[in-house]
């Protein structure tokens, strides 16, 4: 209906500029091409929408990156997008980055095939799978702790080790051999490096390295299939559901193995940078609060007591006792609201409460600003992990987006998390090397340099040699 109103009036011809008394939102589109696109970049990108909100309120148009948006910045304009009219909206991403991380891969996609794929990496990463992969994530923690003892390390640096880690867990089971992963770390690196590099088939180029390592990052994922299948054991880790899936008839293959591949590449993708850079600002807003800090090692002692002072595993109900960490973790998705707003592209001349989104027009739901309204959050600069005692308002808590396209890996992302801050508070002791507040872009933001900290086994002496990273 909020289609056939925009085609009606627009035919009907009402109004100016031929939307049929429909107005385009209020904005600026600055340059002819270049558009804001300057503007965006060369400022902090909050500064950009949070200025932009306060001139023109929840919806206004701008020009980025060579494409007209409309940029939504209240909980019930997200919701039109994302959950009520999310098929007006699809979602879109530069044809170079889909080529990059797999044109088959889940988020690109809209409708029936998206949906069955969801339902399939959905129930890899539910709770019987979740509940399963404590041990392995919890190993994973261990190993990524023991390595900085006694170090000065980029804290990004070392969670995106970990959330890589857990990430191939996840996919592959805890079996993969260790060659293989080796080739999956390496190949998947270079294929990092050049995602956000200017798109050219250059010899020598990013962009061309990293299509490179894609096209063996595909050759690895043939031989794991190929060698599941020659021993009859698919597996029941996300690989394993992809492979064992079936189309309506119940025995084709529902999807290729190109499909498969792309799948897994997307998984890897969606999971690292962004559980890495949450997890770096916990450490970092942890380590600000000390009260607060203190506050969560006297809730994971008594976790640690119960896992008999850590000789015993942690369990998926040991993490579901953890309730202050819980707020901890949910305050700092909305302080640092990495992923501050996502893209979909107008399917039709759509309108939105009297304003036309015209088709072709790309759309930003802005998480960012809905997070750091004072209206929603008291206060929102301020890090307060006790205003999650109360549940937020619908639609105004979104760090893993929402409708159609919302995260299907957040619970593991907070299993993560939950996992890690249960080891670093109780084992360990770290201090921030060098400049505490600036923050960089890659593209999450994170703290500069990803956060140097020394870090160190609490009851030894620090050794305080210099950074070797
Ligand atoms: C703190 C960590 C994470 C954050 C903040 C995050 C955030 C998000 C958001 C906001 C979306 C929706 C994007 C949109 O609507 O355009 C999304 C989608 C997605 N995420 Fe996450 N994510 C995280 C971790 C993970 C993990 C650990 C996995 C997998 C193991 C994962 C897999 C995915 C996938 C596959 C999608 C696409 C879903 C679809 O299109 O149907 N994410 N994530």
């Amino acid at each position: 209906s909020y289609v056939r109103f925009a085609r009606r009036r627009k035919e009907k011809g009402q109004g100016h500029g031929g939307y049929g008394g429909l107005k385009l939102p209020p904005g600026s589109m600055g340059w002819p091409y270049l558009g804001e696109t300057l503007q965006l970049y060369s400022q902090d990108p909050n500064i950009f929408f949070t200025s932009k909100q306060k001139r023109y309120g929840e919806i206004f148009k701008t020009h980025l990156l060579g494409c007209p948006c409309v940029m939504l910045a209240s909980p019930e304009a997200a919701r039109f997008v994302l959950v009520t009219q999310a098929h007006l909206f699809k979602p879109t991403y530069p044809r170079s980055k889909e080529r990059m991380i797999g044109p088959s891969a889940l988020f690109f996609h809209q409708g029936d095939y998206h949906l069955r794929l969801r339902k399939l990496v959905q129930g890899a990463l539910g709770p019987d799978a979740l509940r399963a992969l404590v041990p392995e994530v919890e190993a994973t923690v261990r190993s990524t702790l023991a390595a900085w003892d006694g170090r000065v390390m980029s804290t990004f640096h070392a969670m995106k080790r970990l959330s890589f880690d857990v990430g191939i867990v996840t996919i592959f089971g805890g079996g993969l051999p260790p060659r293989w992963k080796a080739e999956l770390r390496k190949n998947y690196s270079i294929v990092e490096k050049g995602y956000n590099s200017f798109p050219n088939s250059l010899p020598g180029t990013l962009y061309y390295k990293a299509m490179q390592a894609r096209r063996r990052l595909h050759g690895v994922l043939s031989d794991i299939m190929r060698e599941r299948r020659e021993r009859g054991e698919p597996g029941s880790d996300l690989l394993g559901c992809l492979m064992q899936s079936r189309a309506d008839d119940g025995v084709a293959p529902l999807l290729t193995d190109e499909q498969i591949a792309d799948n897994i590449i997307g998984v890897l993708f969606a999971a690292q940078d962004t559980t890495a850079s949450v997890l770096t600002w916990i450490v970092k807003y942890l380590h600000d609060q000390p009260k607060l800090l203190e506050a969560v090692r006297q809730e994971q002692a008594a976790v640690r007591e119960a896992t008999d002072g850590g000789r015993r595993p942690l369990t998926w109900a040991h993490t579901r006792s953890m309730a202050l960490t819980h707020r901890v973790i949910l305050e700092s998705l909305r302080m640092a609201s990495i992923i501050s707003f996502t893209f979909r592209e107008a399917v039709a001349d759509v309108e939105y409460k009297g304003f036309l989104i015209p088709k072709g027009w790309k759309v930003m739901p802005l998480f960012r600003n809905i997070h750091h309204n004072p209206d929603y959050f008291q206060d929102p600069h301020k890090f307060d992990p006790s205003r999650f005692q109360v549940a937020p308002r619908p639609n105004t808590f979104l760090p893993f987006g929402n409708g159609v396209h919302a995260c299907p890996g957040n619970e593991l992302a907070k299993l993560e998390m939950l996992v890690l801050i249960h080891h670093l508070v109780t084992g360990y002791r770290w201090e921030i090397v060098g400049s505490r507040d600036e923050v960089e872009y890659s593209p999450f933001p994170v703290p500069k340099h990803g956060l140097p900290v020394r870090l160190w086994r609490e009851n030894r002496t620090v050794d305080r040699t210099p950074p070797c990273e």
